[in-house]
C-alpha cells in the first residue's frame, strides 16, 4: 500500500493498538522547559516511578527568564518554575541548558541546533510549537503535563490517529514574501480550526526552496492553523543541517540513517484525506489584523468591515477584533501605527530572520517612540549574529539587543506590552493579552517588523526604499 510520511512514522512507533482503544506510540525524544514540567516530576515523584529513559530528553529554560537582568527573575511563580526545573534536572541526571549555559535559548530553537531531532522520530514536548521540528521531517507535537509524566514513565504516549492533509504551495515566492508570509497566507486561507484533526505535511517546489530555517518557521505555525503537526520530507538540505551536530548519528551510522530517512517520504500516488494548494507567487507580505492569526491580510488591503461579511460567527468575531484592537473597517494596514517592535520567538528567532532585519535597519533609525527589542532565539543564535555584527546594525537603528528567550511573544518574563500597546511582532499569537493586559499585538515577517520599526508604521515592502 502506499503511504504518506505520517503513515510511515505512525507505523513504525505502534508498540500497541488494543481493539477498541487509544493506540500506544514509541516516543523518541522528549523536549522540556520550566513551565509545563513541574508537576509532572512530582507526579513521578509520588508514584515513586524514576525516568525511563533520560538520554530520550533535553531541557531548556525559556518562558520565565528575563531577557536583560538575567539575575532576577521578578515574578516568584516564574522563579519557582526555573529553580525546580534546575533541581528536577539535577536529581534525574538530564541535560538541561540553564539560563547561563552558553547553549541556553528557546526550546524549539536550541534543539535543532544540536541536530536532537531527526528525520521520522516521534517528538514530544509540554509545548503547542513542538510542531517546528516537522521541518525535519519528525513527528512532533504538543502534549499535556500529564503525558509528560507518562512519557517520562514509559517513553509511550497514547495517541488517536490523525487524518492526513497535504497543503501545497509551488512557485516562487517573491523577494518581500517569507516562509512567515506562507504560514500565514496558509491559515488565512484554511482558517485556525482548518486543520484540527489533521497532520498536516507541506509540500511543492516553494517549501523545498526554503532554507531549514524557514521550513521550521512555517511548521512552527501548523499548530496555529489548528493541525496536530507540521511535516516536511527530509531532503539534502536536511541532511546537510544536520550533519555533524552534536547528537546527529556519527560516522558508519551517518549513511544508513540517511537511507533509512530518504525513505520516509510519501510515496508517489498515496492519498491524502484533504489537499490544498497555494500559489508562492501570489503570496504577499502579511499582518494580522485581529485577535486570531486568522485574522490576516496582505499589508495593502484595507481592513474588513464587519457588516460586509456574511458568516454570522465571523462577523462578530471581526468586530470584536477590531473593537479590542483599537481600528476601524476600511482602514488602510499602512496607515496603522505601532508603539513596539519585537523580533524574536520560536517563529522568527533564528539567525536567518537577524539577517533579513538587519538587511532592511542597515543605515536607518527606528521612528521617534517606538520601542524596538531583537531578542535572539538562543545564545549560539546571538553569537552568530554578533560575529556577524548584526548586533551593531540594529544597536545603530536604536534597537535593544537583548538575551535569548520566549521574551515579548508571552507576558511571563518582564518582557510584555503595556495596555493599548500596539506591536509588530514575529511571534506566533496574537490573542487578547497575549503580549500584556490590554496590549494589541499584529503578526509579521522579521522583514515588515524591521521597516516598522523605521517608518513608525505598516510598510508595503514592496513600495518601500
Ligand atoms: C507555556 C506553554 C505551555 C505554551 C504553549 O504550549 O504553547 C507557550 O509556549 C505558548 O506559546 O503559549
Ligand atoms: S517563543 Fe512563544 S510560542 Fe515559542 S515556546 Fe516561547 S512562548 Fe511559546
Amino acid at each position: 500500500m502506499k503511504k504518506t510520511m505520517y503513515e510511515k512514522i505512525w507505523d513504525a512507533h505502534v508498540v500497541y493498538e488494543p481493539e477498541n482503544g487509544t493506540p500506544l506510540l514509541y516516543v523518541d525524544r522528549h523536549l522540556m522547559h520550566e513551565v509545563t514540567s513541574p508537576q509532572a516530576f512530582e507526579g513521578l515523584r509520588v508514584a515513586g516511578r524514576s525516568i525511563r529513559n533520560p538520554a530520550s530528553i533535553l531541557a531548556t529554560m525559556d518562558h520565565c527568564i528575563p531577557t536583560k537582568n538575567r539575575d532576577l527573575i521578578e515574578d516568584p511563580i516564574g522563579r519557582k518554575q526555573v529553580e525546580t526545573l534546575a533541581q528536577n534536572c539535577a536529581d534525574n541526571g538530564l541535560n538541561l541548558y540553564d539560563m547561563s549555559n552558553r547553549y541556553n535559548g528557546i526550546i524549539h530553537i536550541v534543539v535543532p541546533e544540536h541536530g536532537f531531532v531527526h528525520p521520522g522520530m516521534v517528538v514530544c514536548c509540554g509545548d503547542s510549537h513542538t510542531a517546528t521540528h516537522g521541518a525535519f521531517g519528525a513527528l512532533a507535537f504538543g502534549i499535556g503535563t500529564s503525558e509528560v509524566e507518562h512519557i517520562m514513565a514509559t517513553q509511550t504516549l497514547q495517541q488517536k490517529k490523525s487524518k492526513t492533509m497535504q497543503v501545497k504551495v509551488d512557485g516562487q515566492l517573491t523577494q518581500y514574501a517569507t516562509a512567515k508570509d506562507i504560514a500565514l497566507a496558509i491559515i488565512g486561507k484554511i482558517g485556525t480550526a482548518g486543520g484540527t484533526g489533521y497532520v498536516i505535511e507541506f509540500a511543492g517546489s516553494a517549501i523545498e526552496a526554503l532554507s531549514m530555517e524557514g521550513r521550521m518557521t512555517l511548521c512552527n505555525m501548523a499548530i496555529e492553523g489548528g493541525a496536530r503537526a507540521g511535516l516536511i520530507a527530509p531532503d539534502e538540505k536536511t541532511f546537510e543541517f544536520l550533519k555533524g551536530r552534536e547528537f546527529a548519528p556519527q560516522n558508519d551510522h551517518w549513511d544508513d540513517a540517511v537511507a533509512y530517512w530518504k525513505s520516509l517520504c510519501t510515496d508517489e500516488g498515496a492519498e491524502f484525506d484533504k489537499v490544498i494548494e497555494l500559489d508562492a507567487a501570489q503570496i504577499t507580505p502579511q499582518v494580522t489584523w485581529g485577535t486570531s492569526p486568522e485574522q490576516v491580510l496582505p499589508v495593502d488591503q484595507p481592513l474588513p468591515d464587519p457588516s460586509q461579511i456574511s458568516d454570522l460567527i465571523k462577523s462578530t468575531s471581526a468586530a470584536n477584533a477590531l473593537r479590542y484592537m483599537g481600528l476601524k473597517a476600511g482602514t488602510k494596514l499602512t496607515d496603522v501605527a505601532v508603539d513596539v517592535v519585537f523580533i524574536g520567538s520560536c517563529t522568527n528567532g533564528r539567525i536567518e530572520d537577524f539577517r533579513a532585519a538587519a538587511k532592511l535597519l542597515e543605515g536607518k533609525k527606528v521612528a521617534h517612540g517606538v520601542q524596538a527589542i531583537a531578542v535572539p532565539g538562543s545564545y549560539p543564535v546571538k553569537e552568530q549574529a554578533e560575529r556577524e555584527g548584526l548586533d551593531k546594525i540594529f544597536i545603530e537603528a536604536g534597537w535593544e539587543w537583548r538575551e535569548p528567550g520566549c521574551s515579548m511573544c508571552l507576558a511571563m518574563n518582564g518582557d510584555f506590552l503595556k495596555p493599548g500597546q500596539r506591536s509588530a511582532s514575529t511571534s506566533n499569537r496574537n490573542f487578547e493579552g497575549r503580549q500584556g493586559k490590554g496590549g494589541r499585538t499584529h503578526l509579521v515577517s522579521p522583514a515588515m517588523a524591521a521597516a516598522a520599526s523605521v517608518a513608525g508604521k505598516f510598510v508595503d515592502l514592496r513600495h518601500w526604499k
